[in-house]
């Protein structure tokens, strides 16, 4: 997988380059680039927004400026690219979201800033033929889309095959299931007097398996209700329903 990133803070995106990420790309299983927004301006003063039309709080971002960068970045003509442009008024992004996306061999993400990025930048990419996704990361207020594409990306990379050095991990994931893990344990045995759950500790791994779903289940019913009524009817068994 490709992905690119367009924004006017590049130095915003350098924990790609960190860690599994980094990892990842030297070993070759992503490629990340980032692109410095004001490249495409033309003017001394390198703008990239300008006063909203109809008035209101803010600026708005130029779409010559946009045009120009995805022009470049993500030129016409048949190539399964996925623009994705982060905004407070998106679609949820989910995990649903994301492995969606793992499938993608190119992924394009436009950072936005002030109030957001004018609506022609996305209409003009849409007419040519470019699907293009607005999201969210969250019922919250961010500046601007640069912290959302670290999410974004990081929750799609570790998706990507070779990325996680287990895979199980990917697959079990919170919500892989539909509930929230519960509590995990390791050495010692006691610490400030709290110990490890005795059935963690013994052999008997069908008991620790009804144990850990007891407690997502608990976990998920006191924290994310939400998550237990949009499991599939036949999700939970006669144990599940007893906890
Ligand atoms: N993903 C994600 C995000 C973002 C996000 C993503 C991208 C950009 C680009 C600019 N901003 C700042 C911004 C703040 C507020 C508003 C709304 N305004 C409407 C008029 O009244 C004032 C307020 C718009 C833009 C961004 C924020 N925030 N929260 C998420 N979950």
């Amino acid at each position: 997988m490709r992905i690119d990133v367009v924004t006017i803070f590049p130095a915003y995106l350098d924990p790609l380059r960190e860690a599994l990420l980094g990892r990842a790309v030297e070993r070759g299983l992503l490629e990340i680039a980032v692109h410095d927004l004001r490249r495409w301006t033309h003017d001394v003063h390198q703008a990239v927004d300008d006063a909203p039309y109809g008035g209101g709080p803010g600026m708005v971002m130029r779409p010559q400026v946009w045009g120009e960068a995805l022009d470049e970045v993500l030129p016409a003509g048949p190539q399964p690219a996925r623009l994705v442009v982060p905004t407070p008024a998106g679609r949820p992004f989910t995990q649903t979201t994301a492995r969606a996306w793992a499938d993608e061999q190119r992924l394009v993400f436009a950072c936005g800033r002030y109030e957001g990025i004018d609506e022609r930048v996305l209409l003009d990419a849409r007419a040519r033929g470019i699907e293009v996704d607005e999201v969210s990361i969250g019922d919250y207020v961010l500046v601007g889309g640069e912290v959302a594409v670290l999410v974004m990306v990081e929750a799609v990379a570790r998706l990507l095959p070779g990325v996680l050095g287990n895979p199980r991990s990917a697959a079990e994931d919170s919500f892989s299931d539909g509930l929230l893990e519960g509590p995990s344990y390791t050495r010692p045995e006691t610490w400030r007097e709290l110990a490890v759950p005795d059935v963690l500790r013994g052999g008997n791994h069908a008991a620790i398996a009804r144990w850990r779903r007891d407690r997502a289940l608990e976990r998920t019913r006191d924290r994310r209700p939400d998550l237990l009524d949009a499991l599939p009817p036949d999700a939970l068994d006669a144990a599940d329903r007893a906890v």
